[in-house]
């Protein structure tokens, strides 16, 4: 039994109906989901496109499963509560068979065709949370362990170590030593029943259960997974259901009484509170959506960028193979991508990486640059460009010509965009701190620029999923006004009158509407001088004209969402302008609050909209 299960603390919930009630740690059921994964040998793997699929479509949506009784009538702890929830039938495992489909394609050989394409290549460049420092963490193995048990047997050994050079005759001194060791012995379970005291803690914070237990008894690891499979085959249940909905409804519920369920088992199962849960389900017909909530369980590829100031990739490649990496090229739509499988070294110190021959980078991160494709001897401005792994990618593709203009209001972020800079041996970068929003009065004319918008994260909850429960309604209204007045700026600091240029890109690793979409339609508005051109990437899923009852301009389709279970990629958001006038029409005030509120009229209600929303359900399906 794990110290967890004899530090007695919370029931199970009792299943169905008693949601509301408090329910088993986020921890207890990310580690029950886990296991749940473990088992399902057809767990499912996100996929991305292949080359034939590059162009923008959604995943089809799998056949609903047909229904089926509960499966073997054994009832559990959470059957002990009565609700009619308890009544829907058990969907099959047909569902799981299709994603066989998904497997990602682990560990073929590198195609040395595209290997060698890349000499004739501009090449392209990061971002990430977590990607941030010199030496970037990444949640795979072979990027490091903490080993701090091991660490701390070692201590004592040497402590052991040092003592043995101690006068071997003196008994006195060999009681004592005895008593020092015992005592570090003790002092190492004292810490280690602390630290279950603490993880107790922090669990009943979570769960906010009390100390006590108050009602509930102790969450059996059993019991807890038992519960944990429940809600999410209820999942699938009520899934299958809506896809179905005149057949396979219980007609003493309506739509909204399933989406209710629904949404409440997401948030339950998953993690995350009902708010955001509600707002990500909402992008999508309920069977995708599950897929994206799965997707964010699961780490995405390790993925490298070959640094062409440096190196060229088909030599990066070979010196790491040497090494015992294990990788391949990420795809042909980048030539200087390098997704790595396994490695015997870590990825973040090889000497190859201390030399500055690649950037550890999100796949996604590759692709607002090569949207905004610099040009040789062009001035370009990155307006929020910590800890630069699009900047770098930027001064490559100008091979170190023109200038990179680096910006950040965040002044600590500047170290290791600087030493990214330095170790990549870019020499055309000038650093900057200022809030973006005093461009272009600082300095304007650029031929590009790139605005990396501050943004929620909702796109890398798989990287960071405090997002799930951190984000609050108020954080959608605050940063998308911030991105808003950013985008003005970066605007209005392109010199549309460039020989080269007079393009503007606009991303974030958010997947909301309301910092994608909703953003660049206010930019259009307000800065009739711009208009929206394709971003040049051949895959992406087009953005939102219309949202939940609000129209945005016809030509948000040439922007492009990407999205966890789709693409295998953080969730990203890419549009680029086309700047053709720098005058700024006088009578479209920059008054973001006005617009705010305006867009709240214009928005739709935050609940489903039967009517409304199934027929954007079904264009969705038809995508
Ligand atoms: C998504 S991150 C940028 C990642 C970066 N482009 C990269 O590829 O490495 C957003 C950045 O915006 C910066 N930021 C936040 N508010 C800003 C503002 N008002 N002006 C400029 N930068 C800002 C943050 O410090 C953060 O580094």
């Amino acid at each position: 039994m794990g110290r967890r299960a004899k530090n007695k603390q919370a029931p199970p919930t009792p299943l169905p109906g008693t949601l509301e009630k408090k329910g088993p740690s986020r921890r207890q059921l990310s580690k029950t989901r886990k296991l749940q994964r473990a088992q399902d040998s057809k767990k499912r793997a996100p996929e991305p496109e292949s080359d034939e699929e590059s162009q923008p479509q959604p995943k089809k949506v799998k056949a609903a499963a047909k229904a089926q009784p509960k499966q073997n009538g054994k009832k559990t702890s959470s059957d002990k509560v009565e609700d009619s929830w308890d009544n829907l039938p058990i969907a099959s495992d047909d569902e799981d068979d299709e994603l066989d489909d998904d497997e990602f394609p682990m560990g073929s050989d590198m195609d040395s065709d595209e290997m060698e394409d890349d000499e004739e290549e501009i090449e392209e460049g990061d971002d990430a949370p977590d990607n941030d420092g010199v030496f970037p963490q990444v949640d795979n193995d072979f990027l490091g362990g903490s080993g701090s048990e091991a660490e701390e047997e070692q201590s004592l050994d040497e402590d052991d170590d040092e003592e043995e050079g101690s006068d071997e005759d003196d008994i006195a001194e060999f009681a004592g030593l005895d008593e020092r060791k015992s005592r570090k012995l003790e002092a190492r379970k004292a810490r280690e029943a602390a630290d279950a005291e603490a993880e107790l803690k922090e669990s009943a914070m979570q769960t906010n259960i009390g100390e006590d237990g108050g009602d509930f008894d102790m969450l059996e690891d059993e019991e807890d997974q038992a519960d944990i499979s429940q809600i999410n085959l209820r999942i699938k249940e009520v899934v299958n259901i809506l896809g179905n909905f005149k057949e396979l409804r219980d007609p003493a519920k309506s739509r909204q009484d399933y989406l209710d369920r629904l949404l409440k088992d997401i948030s339950t199962y998953y993690g995350y509170s009902d708010f955001l849960a509600e707002k990500l389900f909402n992008l999508f017909a309920p069977a995708e959506a599950i897929e994206f909530f799965e997707a964010n369980e699961v780490p995405r590829p390790v993925t490298i960028r070959t640094n062409t100031l440096r190196t060229r990739r088909r030599d990066l490649a070979q010196a790491l193979i040497n090494r015992g990496v294990n990788l391949e090229p990420i795809g042909k739509w980048t030539k200087v991508g390098l997704q790595v499988f396994e490695s015997q070294v870590p990825i973040g110190a090889t000497p190859e990486y201390l030399a500055g021959h690649y950037m550890l980078q999100a796949a996604s991160s590759f692709l607002p640059v090569m949207a905004l494709a610099p040009q040789e001897h062009e001035r370009v401005l990155d307006m929020a460009s910590a800890p630069g792994g699009k900047t770098t990618h930027i001064a490559a593709l100008l091979k170190n010509t023109g200038m990179v203009f680096a910006n950040d209001f965040n002044k600590d972020r500047l170290k290791s965009l600087s030493a990214n800079i330095h170790r990549l041996g870019v020499k055309n970068a000038v650093v900057c701190n200022y809030d973006g929003r005093e461009f272009p009065k600082v300095i304007g004319g650029f031929d590009r620029v790139l605005l990396d918008a501050p943004c929620s994260g909702t796109g890398v909850i798989s990287k960071d999923p405090g997002v799930k429960v951190n984000k609050t309604e108020k954080d959608f209204i605050d940063i998308p006004h911030l991105q808003k007045q950013l985008v003005l700026c970066a605007i209005d600091s392109v010199d549309a009158n460039s020989k080269t240029g007079g393009y503007i890109v606009y991303s974030t690793c958010s997947v909301t509407v309301d910092e994608n979409e909703a953003v660049v339609n206010y930019a259009l508005r307000k800065r009739p001088n711009v208009k929206l051109v394709s971003t040049g990437i051949e895959f992406g899923r087009e953005g939102f004209t219309r949202y939940r009852g609000k129209t945005f301009h016809p030509s948000l389709d040439l922007t492009r969402r990407y999205y966890p279970h789709m693409h295998n990629m953080d969730g990203f958001y890419v549009a680029k302008f086309k700047k053709f006038s720098n005058k700024i029409p006088k009578q479209t005030g920059d008054n973001v609050d006005e617009d705010v509120d305006q867009d709240a009229d214009e928005a739709g209600p935050a609940t489903f909209m039967e009517d409304e929303d199934s027929t954007i359900l079904k264009a969705e399906l038809r995508d």
